[in-house]
């Protein structure tokens, strides 16, 4: 018994007693099909008020030795995220769990863009929490993980820009409660887009670092991404879909057959630094430049793994190996290229195509063959007549004054401002409130309780 609950007991996180009817009941982790994990308890009975007393007393001794728990939590809510039940996920869905589980928290709900990362930033007081949450998609997730990158170098004298400085690990661990459209970091760290798995996996105090890259534009900085890098047909599909707003997420799906359809492909030169050691390859093709004319240019850092995708872009991307990977999808017939792409829906090898090259990097840079000076992106649905493409006269033809055909690279969901990129991958920057998708179930049968 004493055996079976060390193993087990990480998995209790909370107990209610109740004084005149001499009865405790212990909450725990029970794990569900699809790395769904659910709230169970388990009731005690007792005679005697001393032994009822004597085993919530020791339970809560050894739920207190339990140090990677949080106790206080920052909540950030983005009420308008995905179907605009952020709020109402985390009062029903959420709050209780962490209640049950003594976290106390301080809830903000957003009230405009980047108010999570610019409160995050600069006035929130981090030393009374021992992680911070966000309740909404990937587009909160980013803005908070930016707020909180910032911020700590910031307090460490680290200058964002310059890609030869160090950048400091964040202290804080980051919980996501997913409640937007796309939740594919949060299925990708935890197997499932589930609050109610999320917030135990916050409550157990999982911890599971990850790799951020930085994107930089020669000496300025643009952004971070912890996901996808994509230039060429992800690019163009999220330009195309920013358009398109108003339609929901059906946007995604229209967009992605509009770029399909257009099939364009865009000219340009990758150069890498391949990662060493142990990390292995995707493939084994070791080269450090790579030129040509490209239909999509990728950088996963993580599987990129969704309910669409089970395997995600890049299915033995790890998350935290400092390495990211570099998926370049040579131009090639329409034919070819869905297959390429409907290899993301299932099992098969979807890099075992003559006009894909694979490598696992460190750090890459981009150079568009037809080098733009800026590049401000209209998105509006008339962007022929807007500023977007008045920048990018063609070098090779200025007196012509032709258009080269340039993408957009889309960095974790939005439109970055430069074509011409320079990528540096940090190893472990931020810890996540998660364990990874579990691989094997732990006990025998996966749908059995977990005794305590
Ligand atoms: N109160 C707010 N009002 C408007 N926008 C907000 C608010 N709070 C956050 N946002 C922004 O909304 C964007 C989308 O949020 P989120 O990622 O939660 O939802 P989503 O449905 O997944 O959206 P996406 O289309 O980015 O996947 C974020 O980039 C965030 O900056």
């Amino acid at each position: 018994m004493i055996l079976i609950m060390q193993v087990t007991f990480y998995l209790v996180f909370g107990i209610m007693w109740h004084f005149h009817l001499c009865f405790s009941a212990v909450f725990y982790v029970e794990r569900m099909r699809q790395h769904c994990w659910r709230c169970s308890n388990v009731t005690f009975h007792c005679s005697e008020h001393s032994m009822c007393l004597l085993w919530v007393q020791t339970i809560r001794e050894q739920l207190a030795l339990l140090t990677n728990r949080p106790k206080n939590l920052l909540v950030y809510i983005n009420p308008y995220g995905g179907k605009q039940r952020g709020k109402q996920i985390y009062d029903h869905k959420v709050a209780p769990i962490f209640s049950r589980a003594s976290v106390s928290t301080d809830v903000i709900v957003t009230e405009r863009a980047n108010h999570a990362r610019d409160h995050l930033k600069t006035e929130a007081d981090l030393k009374k929490y021992d992680g911070v949450v966000c309740v909404g998609g990937d587009g909160m997730f980013s803005e908070m993980m930016h707020g909180l990158v910032s911020r700590t170098q910031r307090e460490a004298g680290v200058d964002e820009n310059s890609m030869e400085e160090t950048l400091m690990p964040c202290g804080l661990r980051i919980g996501i409660i997913p409640a937007g459209s796309t939740d594919c970091i949060c299925y990708a760290t935890v197997g499932s887009n589930d609050p109610v798995t999320s917030a135990l996996h916050i409550v157990v105090g999982d911890s599971q670092p990850m790799d951020v890259c930085s994107v930089h534009n020669e000496d300025s900085f643009l952004r971070y991404s912890v996901s996808l890098l994509g230039y060429g047909f992800y690019g163009d599909v999220l330009t195309d879909s920013e358009r398109k707003r108003w339609m929901g997420p059906a946007r995604y799906d229209i967009s992605g057959v509009k770029t399909f359809l257009s099939h364009r492909y865009y000219e340009g030169t990758v150069s890498f630094l391949p990662a060493e050691g142990d990390s292995g390859t995707p493939r084994d093709k070791m080269q450090c430049r790579s030129g040509g004319k490209f239909l999509a240019i990728n950088a996963a850092s993580m599987s990129c793994a969704c309910p669409r995708s089970p395997k995600g872009l890049s299915p033995s991307a790890h998350l935290a190996d400092g390495t990211t990977d570099l998926i370049l999808v040579r131009k090639c017939s329409r034919l070819n290229f869905l297959c390429h792409l409907l290899r993301h829906t299932n099992k098969e090898d979807q890099f075992d195509h003559s006009f894909v090259e694979v490598y696992r990097v460190k750090q890459f840079r981009f150079t568009p063959r037809y080098q733009e000076c800026d590049s401000e992106v209209d998105l509006r649905e008339s962007g022929a007549t807007g500023k977007r493409f008045l920048s990018q006269i063609c070098r090779e033809h200025r007196a012509c004054g032709c258009m080269p055909s340039q993408s957009n690279w889309n960095c974790d969901g939005e439109i970055l401002p430069h074509t011409a990129i320079q990528v540096l991958v940090h190893s472990q920057l931020i810890k996540l409130f998660a364990r990874g998708i579990e691989e094997q179930p732990v006990f025998e049968d996966p749908y059995a309780q977990c005794a305590i």
